[in-house]
């Protein structure tokens, strides 16, 4: 089964690659999904300098997902950045996301990253609930704007932006809109996890993580329709686009479910924090034979294709 994918210019092996945050933050972690069944694969969102990140415990996993809040612990731009220099690429395509502090940091390690010169694809993150006192970018259009404006003149190259989940069909249009105004954001990637949920542990009569009084960014089974809403929504109203689908994926109905409202590639999160990256091989194959079934001899022929009632 021809599983291939296509992205900006890039072909990719098959669709799916991690969402940054899972297994990225180290050399060690990269490699194990460079050496994975996935198609490409992204780097921990990174600030200019190093940051520890929120106090433990800052993720938990239920039946039905994960929340965490984990406060966007990395090893600072600069080691990503030797990561994607030192990359073969003949291997599978590498993301990298950035998730600066300020419109300043984003522009110096946009700058450093464009000089770089390397085939690494950028996705902005504009969506980090987990970091006190900064709220999500792109829940605040004016800011978004302002953001995507200063990123595209300072990048000049076609990039990504990772974005957090609405749930108003006025907000997906207003949120197109300005992304629209861009041609340089070249893929959007829905969705990142939902922001500042509460899980309660019952016997403990207690929240499960320790930051922000137990409130944090939810993904897994509770975010699949969600996802999926985002993606068709931006699908939709965004066809100079691509858009990577991302949130509740665990098993090769769930890919294909983002295919269909129009995904070009799906990122795995919460599964692949709790399987590893052996997941990648076991969504391939379960994917490879839902396509099978149907009748299918490529995904091109799924993309997009969600019919309505
Ligand atoms: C980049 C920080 C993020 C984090 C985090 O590091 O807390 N968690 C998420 O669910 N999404 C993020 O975008």
């Amino acid at each position: 089964m021809d599983l291939s994918a296509s992205l900006l210019d890039i072909r990719f092996a098959n669709p799916l690659l991690n969402a940054s945050g899972v297994w990225c933050r180290y050399n060690e972690e990269l490699d194990g999904l460079r050496d994975s069944a996935a198609g490409s694969f992204i780097t921990k969102s990174c600030t200019l300098a190093t940051r520890a990140g929120n106090p433990e415990p800052r993720y938990y996993a239920t039946p039905l997902g994960s929340i965490n809040s984990m406060g966007l612990p990395n090893e600072g731009y600069t080691y990503y950045l030797d990561y994607a220099r030192a990359y073969d690429y003949a291997k599978k395509p590498l993301f990298m996301s950035v998730a600066g502090l300020s419109l300043e940091d984003n522009l110096a390690m946009l700058a450093a990253i464009r000089d770089a010169g390397l085939p690494a694809v950028v996705e902005l993150n504009l969506s980090c609930p987990n970091v006190p006192g900064k709220p999500q970018i792109a829940y605040d259009f004016a800011a978004m704007d302002r953001m995507l404006e200063a990123t595209s003149r300072e990048y000049g190259r076609p990039f990504g932006v990772k974005m957090p989940p609405y749930f108003d069909i006025a907000h997906f249009d207003e949120a197109a809109a300005i992304l629209n105004k861009y041609p340089l954001v070249a893929f959007i990637t829905c969705i990142n996890s939902i922001g500042n949920a509460l899980v309660i542990d019952i016997e403990q009569e207690s929240v499960v993580i320790k930051p922000k009084d137990g409130f944090g960014g939810i993904g897994g089974d509770y975010v699949l329709p969600t996802a999926l809403a985002n993606v068709n929504a931006f699908f939709r109203r965004c066809p100079q686009k691509q858009v990577i689908g991302c949130g509740g994926v665990k098993t090769g109905e769930h890919v294909f479910m983002h295919l269909l409202a129009g995904a070009s590639l799906v990122q795995v999160g919460t599964a692949l924090q709790e399987e590893g990256p052996g997941i990648f091989a076991r969504l391939n194959g379960e994917l490879a034979a839902l396509l099978e079934r149907k009748g299918y001899t490529s995904i091109e022929a799924v993309l997009g294709k969600l019919k309505t009632l």
